[in-house]
């Protein structure tokens, strides 16, 4: 028997699409399953200001396919030089929908990122009187910190002190890898939600070194062990409204991943959804998944939620998915959950709930 469930359009809460000859290749994998994404800004150069923020969100716009029922809701990529005006401007404008902290060094493209925190201060505490949202990659750069410790201590030494020089300021905890992480969310249940990738959900740190190094699941911050694995599954399956999705797909041509200092990045767009209903059916938690993916984002960033829906489908046998997109920028590896998927987004589904 097929079993079918109807959730609201999901929102994906981060996405890397990046420019040119990527974006026209990759959009329509994220376009397909989801009504909005939240897009992260680190292009090169990064996108810091409401204008270039504009501008990039007309070239997504353009990019989409003809049809397609998709909003980019756009970042701004902090810096020690970001003015506060121009961002409480762009938020107010409807331009942007949160500001992105990359620590300088921390991951792909974030060279322009923060060093000194206390030179962001004035517009971090704008932001907080406006109500505008942090995004966080959480992770420390100081290169003695151990790579599968370096979110732990962000905590620590980063978030923690932030959010108590910054009262009000609303945080979003982005792609965490641990249980240190899940429960900072849960001990502070006021402006702070954190956001989880389809892939922190299904692989650990053996998944990437064990039996030869597959460079296809190398992403920052870095899967940890499996008891982190099982806390992130624990989490988002749980119906916790400060839990969300942001599958971070983050494209990188093939090339660039299967090389000898390999870029951080899994492409998870074009078969999220299914990733997902397995795990949450595993957890005898579907009943959860609208939540999880089309409900609990949007009420932290104050939106209402979709109206159109989708309807993922189980057959009984596994459903195909490209192992790569192929883009004008390069094949792109599609991430492989390592098993057979049974459930596919119903291509044929109405987009209005009035049919029904
Ligand atoms: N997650 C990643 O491994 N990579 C992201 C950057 C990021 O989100 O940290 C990218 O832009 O490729
Ligand atoms: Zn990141
Ligand atoms: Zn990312």
């Amino acid at each position: 028997m097929t079993q079918h469930l109807t959730l609201r359009r999901p929102d994906d809460w981060h996405l890397h699409l990046r420019d040119g000859a990527m974006l026209a290749g990759i959009l329509p994998e994220t376009a397909r399953d989801f009504a909005r994404a939240l897009v992260m800004p680190n292009l090169v150069p990064p996108v810091v200001t409401g204008d270039e923020a504009r501008a990039y969100r007309d070239r997504i716009l353009a990019a989409l396919p003809a049809g397609a029922d998709f909003a980019p809701l756009m970042t701004l990529y902090l810096t020690e030089a970001t003015d506060p005006a121009d961002v409480i401007a762009a938020h107010r404008a409807g331009l942007i929908a949160a500001v992105k902290l990359y620590p300088a060094g921390a991951t792909t493209n974030s060279a322009s990122g923060v060093t000194d925190f206390d030179r962001v201060r004035g517009v971090l505490d704008a932001m907080a009187e406006a109500g505008v949202p942090l995004c966080t990659h959480g992770e420390v750069t100081d290169p003695s910190v151990d790579i599968f410790d370096r979110e732990a201590v962000f905590i620590d030494r980063v978030l923690d002190p932030l959010r108590r020089a910054t009262p009000g300021l609303r945080v979003i905890m982005e792609h965490i890898t641990t249980s240190d992480a899940a429960d900072y969310v849960r001990a502070h249940d006021t402006d702070l939600a954190a956001t989880i990738t389809t892939h922190h959900l299904i692989i650990n740190r053996n998944h990437i070194l064990a039996g030869g190094i597959r460079p296809h699941y190398y992403c920052l911050p870095v899967a940890k062990r499996e008891t982190h694995r099982q806390a992130l599954r624990a989490a988002a399956t749980s119906g916790d409204a400060r839990f969300f999705l942001g599958t971070d797909s983050a494209p990188h041509a093939d090339a660039a991943k299967e090389s000898a200092c390999g870029c951080a990045g899994c492409f998870t767009a074009t078969n999220t959804l299914p990733i997902l209903a397995h795990v949450f059916e595993e957890r005898d938690a579907l009943p959860r998944l609208e939540g999880f993916t089309s409900l609990h984002g949007a009420a932290f960033y104050r939106m209402a939620p979709n109206d159109a829906r989708i309807t993922l489908r189980k057959g009984d046998t596994p459903a195909r998915f490209p192992a790569r997109i192929d883009t004008g920028a390069g094949p792109v590896t599609v991430f492989d959950p390592g098993f057979p998927l049974h459930w596919r987004v119903d291509a044929t589904a109405s987009a209005d709930p009035s049919a029904t």
